[in-house]
């Protein structure tokens, strides 16, 4: 008899670890698992997920089991939550118990060294964390953040008008729909949108901008950290996730172990580099009200000023390599995010005229022609916000949404959910509930105007939110206050003064919008659905509007000048 390869061997320890756990849980608990689709013995559920792309399998499954199912990935319970009064139920009524991660161990412990706030259990370094962050970009910092927006969003309005009709001779046509969006090559629109809304989380972060629209390294890293740690994250992606006996071979057996680690240098280039820069400018005398200057003026006054190494010092302040990837996490989190809203907004503009058409006579009416709009504007555009919150609706960007963890054994509806389940609420399901959103793959901004103020997206009653692109309890998004303000300010400014338009298909003559239904030829597969690379011819709305906004830019240079920040080089 042959001897068993090293994959059998795997599998057996799998099996049995499978068989050990399913032990455990009929022990466990008098009560039903939540009904979900049969499973395989070994594998459960694996088989049936296509990991890139969950959610159109997911939604299937929601209306097949309505508003709670179980799946078994390998190992891992998994109880999804498919309609909003579950989500609210379960992730934000008992917040205390669901706001927990199952962080996968490659991307987590190894990559991350257990330091990325999106990954931490819910326990003392999440809350230090996590209230470091509030402090930066919570609903009161998100105030005095707008006066950047506001200036980046007039520089991101001239680029995209000056960026005109030109069609990127790479990316158009053909190879448009097979780009990643990830490799955004640097003369496309979409880098415009990028260097804006990277730019307003490196300001909250480090006081630093990126006014470049070429040439920006440390931007484009920013993207590349984020595809590199989803792509390692991706359930499925690395057996030592899932069977926790691979973990104890040395280094020469896991290859896995091999890449993460020299990636976690790799990380750190970028994040560390930025806290040494930052402690570089503090030592010259450089005080500013951003995330790291305020924590490590913070530390030093309390006696840290110095702490090397990860987790807490004093259990209080974070040490560097913490606060490196705590930093490092705002900006990760704000960037790819919130370019992603903004690209799924044109394409929505694009794909409904009369919603594009009602949102500009909004605008003209409230605004008029002989000034751009400005925050305080907000009250009077209720459809453009409705815009954007319906286009946070049709395709949330974080199309999953983040895992839960359930950190204890729980009931809900005569359902046992195990201790140690991933729990996902399910944003695409939740979203595409014809109860909750009537016809809704249906772009119908006018379904968020009347009733109650539906801007608040957080806040445990469902009733009042628009949509759940910004997650759920208390691992809600961060950075949602923020998020708003760049996607309000860039949109409303985008409808004012700029024409935009899809090219003209040479075949037809017909206008080349990619179908926002399209899952698999419009948008990328993973953790962030973008909208794959496509074109737009961008013009000054009138002669007025372009005089407004070349005269806005080139007061701008001073007022940059003013903030100790650099003029945009152009
Ligand atoms: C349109 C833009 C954005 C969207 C759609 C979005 C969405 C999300 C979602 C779905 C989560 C997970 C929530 C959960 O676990 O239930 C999250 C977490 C987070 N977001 Fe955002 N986000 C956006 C922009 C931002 C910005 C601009 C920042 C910061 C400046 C930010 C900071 C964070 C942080 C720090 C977390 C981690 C929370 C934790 O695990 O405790 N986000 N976001």
């Amino acid at each position: 008899m042959a001897l068993l390869s090293i994959t059998d061997v795997f599998l057996l320890i799998a099996a049995i670890a499978c068989v050990w756990v399913g032990i455990r849980r009929r022990s466990s608990s008098a009560l039903k698992l939540p009904p979900g689709p049969p499973r395989l013995p070994l594998l459960g559920n694996l088989l049936q997920v296509d990991p890139a792309r969950p959610y159109p399998q997911f939604l299937r499954w929601a209306q097949q089991y309505g508003d709670v199912f179980y799946l078994r990935l390998g190992l891992q319970d998994v109880v999804v939550l498919n309609t909003a009064q579950a989500a609210d139920d379960v992730l934000t009524g008992r917040s205390k118990v669901y706001s927990g991660r199952v962080a996968p161990h490659v991307a987590h412990e190894i990559l991350s060294e257990g330091q990325r706030v999106l990954f931490m259990p819910y326990a003392r370094e999440w809350k230090i964390a996590r209230r470091a962050m509030s402090a930066a970009a919570g609903p009161a910092a998100a105030k005095r953040i707008r006066e950047f927006q506001d200036m980046e969003s007039r520089t991101a309005i001239y680029d995209l008008m000056c960026h005109g009709a030109k069609i990127d001779k790479e990316t158009s046509v053909a190879s448009a729909h097979d780009s990643s969006a990830h490799e955004v090559p640097e003369g496309h629109w979409f880098h415009l949108i990028r260097r804006f809304s990277t730019s307003v989380p490196m300001y909250v972060t480090y006081g630093k901008r990126v006014n470049r629209i070429v040439d920006n390294p440390q931007m484009d890293k920013v993207y590349d950290v984020v595809a590199n740690f989803t792509r390692m994250a991706q359930p499925g992606n690395y057996l030592a996730d899932v069977v926790p006996l691979l973990r104890k071979l040395p280094d020469w057996m896991s290859p896995w172990r091999v890449e993460a680690k020299s990636r976690h240098e790799w990380e750190m280039g970028l994040f560390g580099g930025l806290l040494d820069e930052e402690k570089a400018a503090l030592r010259s005398g450089t005080v500013r009200d951003t995330f790291l200057n305020t924590y490590l003026r913070g530390r030093a006054a309390s006696g840290h000023a110095e702490a090397p190494g990860r987790g807490l010092a004093g259990d209080v302040w974070m040490r560097d390599k913490m606060l490196a990837y705590t930093a490092g996490s705002l900006l990760e989190a704000g960037a790819d995010t919130t370019a992603t809203a903004l690209l799924t907004f044109v394409l929505a503009m694009l794909g409904n005229p009369g919603a594009l058409q009602r949102a500009r006579e909004e605008v003209d009416a409230a605004v008029g022609a002989e000034r751009m709009p400005a925050f305080e504007d907000e009250e009077r555009l209720p459809y453009v916000v409705a815009c954007i919150q319906e286009t946070l609706r049709c395709h949330p960007p974080v199309i999953m949404g983040v895992p839960h963890r359930a950190d204890e054994d729980d009931e809900y509806k005569g359902y046992h959910i195990p201790k140690g389940a991933t729990v996902i609420g399910n944003l695409w399901a939740i979203h595409m509930d014809p109860v909750r959103y009537p016809d809704p793959t249906k772009f119908m901004p006018e379904r968020h105007l009347g009733g109650p103020p539906l801007r608040r997206a957080g806040g445990p009653d469902p009733e009042g939110r628009a949509h759940y692109a910004f997650g759920f309890g208390r691992r809600f998004c961060g950075g949602k206050d923020v998020a708003e303000a760049s996607l309000f300010i860039l949109c409303a400014r985008l409808l004012w003064g700029v024409d935009f338009r899809a090219p003209a298909d040479p075949a037809t003559g017909k206008p080349r919008v990619p179908d926002f239904a399209d899952e698999d030829g419009t948008w990328t597969t993973g953790f962030i659905a973008v909208p794959k690379l496509y074109d737009v011819e961008f013009a000054p709305r009138s002669e007025k509007c372009e005089a407004i906004i070349r005269r806005s830019f080139e007061e701008l240079q001073d007022e940059w000048k003013d903030m100790g920040l650099p003029e945009d080089e152009r």
